[in-house]
């Protein structure tokens, strides 16, 4: 039988994204979650930047959310069994893929209520090595009047683009190449925690 691994990397394949409820246990995201209000107490994070290097800069027009880098060096014991199940689909689009992806970076990411990131691309010229968008949402509960979905712009092959919104709910994984699709975090009417990471094809 197909692993879940394996259907996200075919889906990958195929349509340049994937969504997977569920993709990690109850416990788990729990767990995540509660990390990440201990450390937001704590003061740990900050506003989020865009671009890299000597063009890094705090643009709240653009974005406006809070991080929190995760040292892949010392992982805790929840952020090393989320790292281990990215490693599965990071081998299993290898197998399908073949994008030579070695390395996971991901911070912890806080939308309070208001806050978004307007269109953009993941993958720009600093950071070339970004293959794979891989974000976990670690929210209690999400319905629609809590908007802050992510909008994603398919593109199609007639040159038009396809609107796809897809709401944070806890334990759902959103999977994209990110070098082509453009998206963006609409405005949110509740606070909106997740763990976003990129899969890299460099050390
Ligand atoms: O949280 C999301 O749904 C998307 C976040 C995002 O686009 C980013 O951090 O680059
Ligand atoms: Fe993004």
């Amino acid at each position: 039988m197909e692993s879940i691994s394996e259907r996200i990397a075919s889906e990958v394949y195929e349509k340049s994204y994937a969504i997977v409820d569920d993709f990690i246990s109850e416990e788990l995201r729990v767990s995540l979650l509660k990390e990440q209000s201990e450390l937001l107490e704590a003061g740990k994070f900050r506003m989020a930047a865009v671009g890299k290097g000597e063009k890094k800069q705090v643009r709240t027009e653009i974005r406006n959310d809070q991080v929190l880098w995760i040292d892949a060096e010392h992982l805790n014991k929840y952020e090393k069994q989320y790292w281990s199940k990215v490693d599965e689909v990071r081998q299993a689009i290898n197998q399908r893929c073949y994008l030579g992806l070695k390395s996971f970076e991901a911070h912890f990411a806080r939308y309070p209520i208001g806050s978004f990131y307007v269109r953009h691309l993941d993958q720009f010229q600093q950071v070339l090595y970004r293959k794979i968008t891989v974000i976990i949402y670690l929210n209690d509960s999400w319905s629609q009047e809590d908007e802050g979905m992510l909008r994603m712009y398919l593109p199609q092959e007639d040159g038009s683009e396809e609107i796809l919104d897809i709401q944070p709910k806890g334990g759902r994984l959103v999977v994209f190449l990110s070098g082509e699709i453009p998206h963006e975090v609409m405005p949110t009417k509740k606070e909106r925690i997740s763990i976003t990471g990129w899969l890299r094809d460099i050390d």
